[in-house]
């Protein structure tokens, strides 16, 4: 049995990725301060979002998770959260087409500010300085002064996170996501390549469907799914103070909910049973994720999933297995034959970009779009062989037309690259490379779901 949970009995633990505050004083000011502040989402919305994803553990829904690798101070702006929102929306009705499913969507925004690194240094032209860990840590210039970690971010990353809710909510709930704008959620530079004629003939076909639907009687007023969506935030729970600040008791269940974001999830470089990001994680009633790499090993796993879930309750833990195009058939059957073999119920989602950041010729970080897709069609594949449910992606991507992702229907070379490379820390898809990405995963769904029905039709017969 382990140790009684705490908001704070993590930090009797070890802890990894953690930056070094040259004030620890400044720092514990900044904390009580957080405490002091508004939640960002509340516990009854979490719940809701469990619920759902348990619907996509039984296999009746699908997840769409996505947004920045980095948020950063000087990319906020109402038209890149709109941006972003909108081709979540558009990918999500690309899913609902092919899977005929609900997709649980859910943003990689409102608070994804802090960066764990492979290395705790960076050199240039001989000068060795701390990485650029997020905005909530430190600054990205190349400058000694920038480097080092304010605290006084903290509060920044809140107050941002809590404008770029605001907004979300807004988008979600104040008409923008009526289906009746699905004409208009297309991106200009999506609209005048060969996959924006696809989005338009489909957005077509759904406003030939509502209009049917509507001279039934069938009216927005009767079903509110058709006029407004759910949206969901999301981000990694790395920096623990500011995840306890913003920890608190549900007076409903009386259960802690961390109330930074609607889910949250544990990175692949922090995962280890006895440190300090399982220690917080296990204690939280948010639906939580928790990323597989290469080197997750098959018990390990089920001891953290008995840690993290010891109810077994569905919709409580998300594995997003970031494997790698050529590692996934290799590592990912023996990591869901062993949850198989327990029983435990999981949602499995897929992470096609971590695995595959290479260094292009030109000196970028870079993830060349067919092996993204490989890694997709792949982790499908082997759910496949196995008789489980492939139950969700997970893309770093964003809404405008940046060149940080080479390949996709506007075949981005590497040349290409230096055009419009605007990311903070991991390159992302584009809105167009985002939703090729989403059409061609429906297609997938479509053909699962026939070749499903025609079982039942033959068992049936
Ligand atoms: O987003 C994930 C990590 O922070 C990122 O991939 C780390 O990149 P690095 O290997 O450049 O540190
Ligand atoms: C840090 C991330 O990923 P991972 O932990 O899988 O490397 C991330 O999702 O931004
Ligand atoms: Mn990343």
């Amino acid at each position: 049995m382990s140790a009684k949970w705490t908001p704070d009995s993590w930090r009797a633990k070890d802890i990894r990725q953690v930056p070094e505050y040259p004030d620890s004083a400044a720092v514990e000011t900044v904390e009580k301060t957080l405490a002091g502040q508004p939640p960002l989402v509340f516990a009854g919305e979490a719940r809701r979002l469990r619920k759902q994803l348990g619907e996509v553990a039984e296999g009746r829904a699908f997840l769409l998770q996505g947004g920045d690798c980095a948020e950063a101070f000087a990319e906020f702006h109402p038209d890149n959260i709109r941006d972003t929102f909108k081709v979540m929306l558009q990918m999500a009705v690309a899913l609902t087409f092919g899977a005929a499913c609900p997709i649980v969507k859910v943003g990689r925004m409102a608070g994804q500010f802090a960066k764990p690194r492979s290395a705790g240094t960076e050199t240039i032209g001989g000068v060795e300085l701390p990485s650029y860990r997020g905005d909530i840590i430190n600054g990205i210039e190349f400058t000694e002064k920038d480097r080092i970690p304010d605290p006084e971010r903290l509060i920044k990353a809140y107050h941002q996170s809590a404008s770029t809710l605001n907004l979300l909510r807004a988008f979600a709930q104040g008409g923008y996501a009526n289906l009746r704008q699905v004409h208009a959620w297309n991106h200009d530079f999506v609209r005048n390549s060969p996959l924006g004629a696809r989005y338009e003939e489909m957005a077509t076909r759904i406003e030939e469907a509502l209009s049917f639907m509507e001279a039934c009687g069938l009216t927005a007023d009767k079903i509110p799914q058709l006029s407004e969506t759910d949206f969901y935030t999301s981000h990694e729970a790395l920096l623990l103070n500011y995840e306890q600040s913003l920890t608190r008791v549900d007076s409903l269940s009386g259960n802690w909910y961390d109330c930074s974001a609607h889910m949250l999830w544990i990175g692949d470089r922090t995962r280890h049973i006895d440190e300090a990001h399982v220690e917080f994680m296990r204690g939280i009633h948010n639906p939580i994720g928790m990323k597989c790499g290469p080197s997750s090993e098959p018990d390990d796993l089920l001891r953290l999933i008995d840690r993290l879930n010891p109810k077994n309750e569905a919709g409580r833990l998300t594995l997003i297995v970031r494997m790698g195009h050529d590692k996934v058939e290799e590592h990912l059957p023996a990591l869901i034959r062993a949850v198989e073999r327990e029983g435990k119920k999981v949602v499995w989602s897929c992470d096609p970009m971590h695995g595959n950041t290479v260094k292009s010729s030109s000196g970028y970080k870079t993830r060349p779009f067919d092996r993204v897709l490989t890694e997709v069609r792949n982790f499908f594949a082997v759910h496949k062989a196995e008789g489980t449910y492939a139950g969700g992606v997970h893309f770093e991507m964003t809404g405008k037309d940046v060149t940080e992702c080479i390949g996709g229907a506007q075949a981005i070379t590497d040349e290409d690259l230096s055009a419009r490379y605007h990311t903070y820390c991991d390159p992302r898809l584009n809105a167009s490379q985002a939703l090729e990405l989403a059409f061609l995963i429906a297609e997938h769904l479509k053909e699962e779901r026939i070749s499903l029905r025609s079982e039942q039709i033959a068992e049936a017969s």
